[in-house]
């Protein structure tokens, strides 16, 4: 018997607003301790959350502070303290170390123009707010550092000796003039000129940043300088004071001979540096043959943690957890690449961004999130020992992240398909304790009881066995209403995740949960090549994209078939940049199978693109070649990269197909998808295009997601009717 999915497209966008107002968490901050005039020990955890506002097109952000009394061993007693506030115009804040200040970069408009502000707050009082702009020091301070495991560049860092603080913006770019202009005239030949000249930024989502520069306030004598003394190769970022505030530590990226996309990207040669401010040297501190990011200074100030990968290769690889030692200058690897996951079942750090702080109170260990498998864990790393420790593997919660870590108290969000993210804290257990965490609940969601979802985990049949990376598994997510009655059989849609070095872990995600109350069943598929199962899998899909994670996601929704609860006559597909490049491949490797295929900024033709986007590597490395800044593609390359792309399986196609297109896409331009669009029609393929102007890659305002969203379901609809 069919099922009957949800058709009406207000009642689908009732569905889509009610799931939409979940907000999720970007940042919690712990403050100091105090003692309560009881006697009592308490801290205050400030909390970051965004929502989707459809009424006002745009994405909220807002505020809210809890009280947790602990025995700093376990929380006593803990609640809200007031009401939410929404954050407007704030770039960038933090509290001093003491607690007793505040540091906000505010963006403010003075007589119809926008101006940046440093203020500095003391208990009720905003004791300053320097006007940046008219500083005239630098540009815009990056705002990237607002939500942490969004930070490419920013930080807002307040020095030990809170007298200074540390941002980075913007280097000042002179203003060009034309030659004609009335100033120009009357000064020498040749001046001039520079009006025009191309500025080259790190690519997606990235496009207002170009030359960083490291900005020091100090705040007493209301001093701005941009430290200079760094080598000119290198663009700075993720900045912090030094132990003693002798100087500042940071990352630097080299960008030459040109920068290359950094979003989705931590394969780019960098190097931890170190500036001293005493005596204005600049000294490199790891090997600069690698990438590396997220520098982190334990509690006792005599370690920096870090990840590390190598360069190009896979835009995203297993890292290594390295460390520095301050006093006696050696790095070592407390956590290596893990080729193939062993019998404790760890397989491997796949992080980009470790939280603000991540060490234990001892300093003898670091706690991060990360995907395992289909799953994203909280794991524990005593880091003189190498020795790994889940803290949340047995929990059926699919995802938890770090939010923070303080004193041992930890600050986590946790949600699952069918759990919009909840917030939680809880004390790290001692070095030697075999206790579990005991978790308690700041700010609880409510399950939703009518979706379900389980790991399925396949193998992929003998002959498509890859026999230099053999016997590997991969795992897939399927999400469905709960209580089917035995007869009725779902439609189904099929998403595989992009990257394609990505994973789709078991967490709160909108567009699943809205087609699951409508009706559909939902296969998201972690086809190997997908991060979190160990470093064989990703290197065993270099060279083989469009065959290798096609088979891979076929198979794993002819299995999903054979259960009998799906409409075969109705199963679409989906998916975004790599996920849009496997359904337009699905579509044209399996003619007829899938009813509807939507996808958005498709990789349509690897040749086409290599020469436009921000990433060329990604097109060489994925074929199964080397990247090399100074090489073009010989004539066999450039034919092996047409040959794996979907344009090349476009006249089988029978699929109606929808294409999602964002305007500003610095990544997969949107000649990609055009390409698609005409070579269907010239077939006289049903096919539509959505134009999303002012968007980029991911098409995420919300505008744009969400009529992406209500003309995705609408168009499978329409076509599982035909
Ligand atoms: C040159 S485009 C490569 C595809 C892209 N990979 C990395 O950015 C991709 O698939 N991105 C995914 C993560 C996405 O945008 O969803």
């Amino acid at each position: 018997m069919d099922s009957k999915v949800m058709s009406s497209p207000g009642e689908i966008a009732r569905v889509y607003k009610e799931l939409s107002l979940y907000p999720s968490l970007s940042r919690a901050d712990v403050g100091p301790v105090i003692t309560s005039q009881y006697g009592g020990k308490y801290s205050n955890i400030y909390t970051e959350w965004s929502q989707r506002d459809l009424e006002r097109n745009e994405n909220v952000k807002f505020c809210r502070q809890y009280i947790v009394f602990h025995d700093d061993k376990s929380v006593v007693y803990s609640g809200a303290s007031g009401n939410c506030t929404e954050i407007k115009g704030e770039v960038l804040s933090k509290d001093s170390p003491s607690g007793d200040m505040k540091a906000v970069v505010r963006e403010s408009s003075v007589k119809g123009e926008d101006k940046q502000f440093l203020e500095v707050w003391s208990k009720n009082i905003k004791m300053k707010s320097i006007n940046l702009s008219a500083l005239k020091k630098h540009g815009k301070v990056y705002d990237d550092a607002s939500c942490y495991y969004l930070t490419l560049f920013g930080c807002l860092v307040w020095s030990h000796s809170e007298t200074h603080l540390l941002y980075v913006a913007e280097k000042k770019r002179p203003k060009a003039e034309s030659f004609f202009q009335k100033s120009r005239i009357y000064r020498p030949a040749g001046a001039g000129g520079e009006q025009f000249v191309f500025h080259e930024d790190w690519g997606e989502a990235l496009g207002d940043k170009s030359c960083p520069v490291l900005c020091i306030l100090d705040i007493e004598g209301d001093f701005v300088s941009v430290l200079d003394g760094l080598p000119d190769d290198i663009s700075p970022g993720q900045a912090f004071w030094a132990p003693g505030d002798t100087g500042v530590v940071f990352i630097g990226w080299w960008h030459e001979p040109f920068r290359l996309g950094l979003k989705y990207c931590p394969n780019r040669r960098s190097a931890l540096f170190y500036m001293d401010l005493t005596g204005g040297k600049c000294e490199q501190l790891s090997s600069g043959k690698t990438s590396v990011c997220s520098p982190r200074l334990s509690p006792d100030q005599c370690r920096i943690a870090y990840l590390e990968c190598s360069v190009y290769g896979p835009h995203m690889q297993c890292s290594k957890l390295c460390m520095y030692d301050w006093y006696t200058k050696k790095t070592s690897v407390v956590v290596d690449v893990i080729k193939r996951p062993g019998k404790d079942g760890f397989t491997g750090i796949y992080s980009s961004q470790l939280s603000p702080q991540c060490w234990s109170a001892d300093s003898q260990r670091i706690i991060f999130a990360c995907p395992q498998r289909s799953r994203k864990d909280l794991l524990m790393v005593d880091i003189n020992t190498g020795s790994i420790n889940s803290l949340t593997a047995k929990s059926d919660i699919g995802s938890w992240c770090l939010l923070n870590i303080e004193r041992d108290l930890m600050v986590v969000s946790c949600s699952s398909p069918n759990c919009p993210p909840s917030l939680w804290v809880g004390f790290l257990p001692g070095i030697d304790s075999q206790e579990n965490v005991d978790w308690v609940t700041l700010e609880d969601s409510e399950k939703l009881q009518d979706v379900d979802w389980q790991i399925l985990t396949f193998t992929p049949p003998s002959e498509d066995d890859n026999s230099q990376y053999s016997n590997l598994e991969f795992d897939a997510l399927l999400i469905k209403p709960k209580e089917v009655k035995d007869e009725v059989k779902l439609p189904l849609i099929v998403t595989p995740h992009g990257g394609p070095h990505s994973v789709i872990v078991a967490e709160w995600l909108l567009s699943s949960a809205v087609l699951c109350r409508m009706g559909f069943a939902v296969l998201l598929v972690n086809y190997r090549g997908s991060i979190g199962y160990g470093e064989d899998s990703i290197y065993s899909l270099l060279g083989n994209v469009g065959t290798q994670d096609v088979k891979d996601v076929q198979f794993a929704v002819e299995s999903v078939l054979k259960s009998g609860s799906i409409d075969e006559q109705k199963v679409a597909v989906s998916g975004g940049s790599h996920g849009g490049f496997l359904a337009c491949h699905l579509i044209g490797q399996y003619p007829g199978f899938y009813k509807a295929c939507v996808a958005r900024n498709p990789v349509i033709n690897m040749a086409s693109m290599i020469g436009s986007t921000d990433i060329p590597d990604w097109c060489m490395v994925e074929a199964g070649f080397v990247f090399n800044t100074d090489c073009l593609p010989d004539a066999a390359e450039w034919e092996k990269m047409l040959n794996i792309s979907p344009i090349k399986y476009v006249s089988q196609v029978k699929t109606p197909v929808l294409l999602t297109i964002g305007e500003d896409d610095k990544r997969v331009p949107n000649k990609q998808g055009i390409e698609y669009y005409k070579a269907l029609k010239a077939r006289q393929i049903p096919v539509r295009l959505l134009w999303y102007p002012g968007n980029n890659h991911s098409l995420s305002k919300v505008d744009a997601e969400s009529d992406g969203f209500m003309n995705m379901v609408l168009w499978m609809i329409q076509h599982f009717s035909d």
